[in-house]
């Protein structure tokens, strides 16, 4: 179970929405696609869902090309779109049945998914309302029981909570959850929280272009600069001191006492502390590496203009 997404490039007319992206996303894998406002997150997913065909690239799930083998590709994938298109005339029930069948499933089978999608997603108490009576956290649950329906084993999630409240975000996440474990997740969001709360790796795109694929811990670890490290004193020293040190870029006072110094990655750094502090009998109580948090990490990468092709 997977989905590979291979120098994939989309043009709109002079502009390149998408500029040579590639990443792969593998079995039980749960990836966040990050980027700022018009990155190309959404035109990636569609390309990927078959609903717009690429510029050039080639994108696979489970091995079978998205242009060559659409319908089979629909088959094993499940797509919840940005703007959740439904048909808000029709009971949520209904529709779910609607879209099982489109998917082929019928008789036994079709009311066992059903079933279960509507447990899955807490939709028990609203699958015999009109889905235009549903609050927008709801409705959000019908999306997502409907790319679940058909059981596919790859789920491609256009910023799932979005506009949601923080109890609907938290249920949707659970949902996401406890989906995961079996199947190949990606998901887009502009939520920090939700990358930590969900996912063990992430791929940030910027202008059509992958600036960082990587597991989210150590993005933090080791952000695009350098590291950081806190150090803490027994009391106020003169920060110009560090100044002197190789390997330290930048010093931020951080509470009483304590300095965050923004360092090359260099780990040499931290003994060069220790012998400052020694030779100018400075008490050092106190020395760490920091985790950059991911909104650091997400604006030095997205701050970044890589040159338009
Ligand atoms: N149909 C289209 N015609 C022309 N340009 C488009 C079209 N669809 C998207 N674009 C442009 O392509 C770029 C990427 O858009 P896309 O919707 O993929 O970004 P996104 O990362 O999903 O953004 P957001 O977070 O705002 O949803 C944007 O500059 C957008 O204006």
């Amino acid at each position: 179970m997977s989905l590979e997404v291979q120098n994939l490039y989309k043009q709109y007319g002079e502009q390149w929405a998408v500029n040579d992206v590639s990443f792969t996303v593998g079995e039980g894998e749960i990836v966040g696609f990050l980027g700022p406002n018009g990155a190309g997150k959404s035109t990636t997913m569609k390309i990927a869902t078959c609903y717009l065909p690429p510029t050039a690239g080639t994108v696979r799930i489970n091995g079978l090309d998205v242009l060559e083998h659409p319908l089979r590709v629909r088959q094993q994938l499940g797509y919840l779109p940005e703007h959740n298109p439904l048909y808000l005339d029709m009971y949520v029930h209904e529709y779910l049945r609607f879209i099982g069948s489109v998917h082929k499933l019928s008789g036994k089978r079709l009311k066992q998914r059903v079933g279960e999608v509507v447990a899955l997603c807490g939709l028990e108490r609203e699958q015999n309302k009109k889905i235009q009576a549903l609050s927008k956290g709801y409705r959000q649950r019908v999306g997502l029981a409907q790319a679940l329906v058909h059981d596919p084993s790859v789920l491609i999630l256009d910023e799932p909570t979005t506009g949601l409240d923080p109890n609907q975000i938290e249920e949707i996440r659970g949902v996401i959850r406890s989906i995961s474990a079996r199947k190949t997740v990606v998901f887009s969001t502009h939520i920090m929280q939700e990358v930590q709360a969900l996912c063990q790796r992430v791929v940030i795109i910027n202008r059509g272009r992958v600036v960082a694929d990587s597991p989210v811990s150590r993005l933090q670890q080791q952000p695009a600069g350098g590291r950081l490290i806190r150090v803490e004193f027994e009391a106020p020293i003169n920060p110009e001191l560090f100044a002197r040190l190789e390997g330290i870029r930048q010093v931020e006072e951080a509470g009483a006492s304590q300095y965050l110094l923004h360092t090359t990655d260099d780990l040499q750094v931290r003994s060069r502390i220790f012998r400052l502090a020694a030779d100018n009998d400075l008490p050092l109580v106190g020395l760490r590496l920091e985790e950059n948090s991911l909104e650091n990490v997400f604006r030095e990468l997205t701050q970044q203009q890589p040159s338009e092709a």
